[in-house]
């Protein structure tokens, strides 16, 4: 799949949306991909995640289980799993908490994992994960993405792959440009907003 095919799947699915986002990482965008349209729809996502996992087997080989921060990664997960024929695990936040493996899942020893995530902006959700499975026994051989927005910046800890990298713009909630300030704020994501 090329950049722009993955772009038009987006577009097309209504899934590029513009005003003033509060993103996960606490910076301010006037750009949002709204991942969870594009995984209301199967066939998209099986499209881009078929993708995904080729970009994931050419890059590290061999990989038995998939892992995702939950909530947005948990279908692309799933998806990219099956097309790697790999397990797929997740881990998850008690609000406002740290990422934690809970339900059983593990990654074992011998077993080579890879992070995949929805989108990157600046990487600390896939860092966060990435710490969380600290002492696991398998090996965590890289991350993985469908849109990378960080313009290649985002610092994970590991080889990043990704379908697309942009270099949207995000800026701090104390250095807005006049126009997205004018625009109340939306906050899309499940990370609980730090206490004013
Ligand atoms: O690279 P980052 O700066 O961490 O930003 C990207 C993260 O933000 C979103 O998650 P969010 O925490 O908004 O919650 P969600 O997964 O429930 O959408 C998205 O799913 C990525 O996990
Ligand atoms: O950084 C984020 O929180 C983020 C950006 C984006 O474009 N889409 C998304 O789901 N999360
Ligand atoms: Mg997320």
């Amino acid at each position: 799949m090329t950049p722009e095919e993955v772009l038009e799947e987006f577009r097309s699915a209504g899934a590029l949306l513009q005003g003033h986002f509060i993103l996960s990482s606490g910076l301010r965008s006037p750009t949002f991909l709204q991942k969870m349209t594009i995984f209301s729809d199967p066939a998209r996502t099986e499209r881009l995640c078929r993708a995904l996992a080729e970009v994931i087997t050419a890059r590290f080989g061999r990989i038995d289980i998939v892992v995702s921060p939950a909530i947005g990664g948990i279908i692309p997960g799933y998806e990219t799993a099956r097309h790697l024929g790999a397990k797929a695990i997740f881990v998850e936040r008690d609000p406002g908490g740290p990422f934690t493996l809970r339900r059983g899942f593990s990654i074992p020893a011998g077993s080579r994992a890879v992070i995949v995530e929805d989108i990157v902006t600046t990487g600390l959700s896939a860092r966060e994960c990435l710490a969380s499975l600290k002492d696991e026994a398998g090996e965590v051989v890289g991350a993985a993405c469908l849109i990378d927005r960080s313009g290649g910046r985002g610092e994970i800890g590991l080889p990043l792959v990704s379908l697309v990298t942009l270099d949207i713009p995000a800026y701090s909630p104390d250095a807005l440009p006049p126009e997205l300030a004018a625009i109340p704020p939306v906050k899309p994501g499940s990370r609980a907003l730090p206490k004013p």
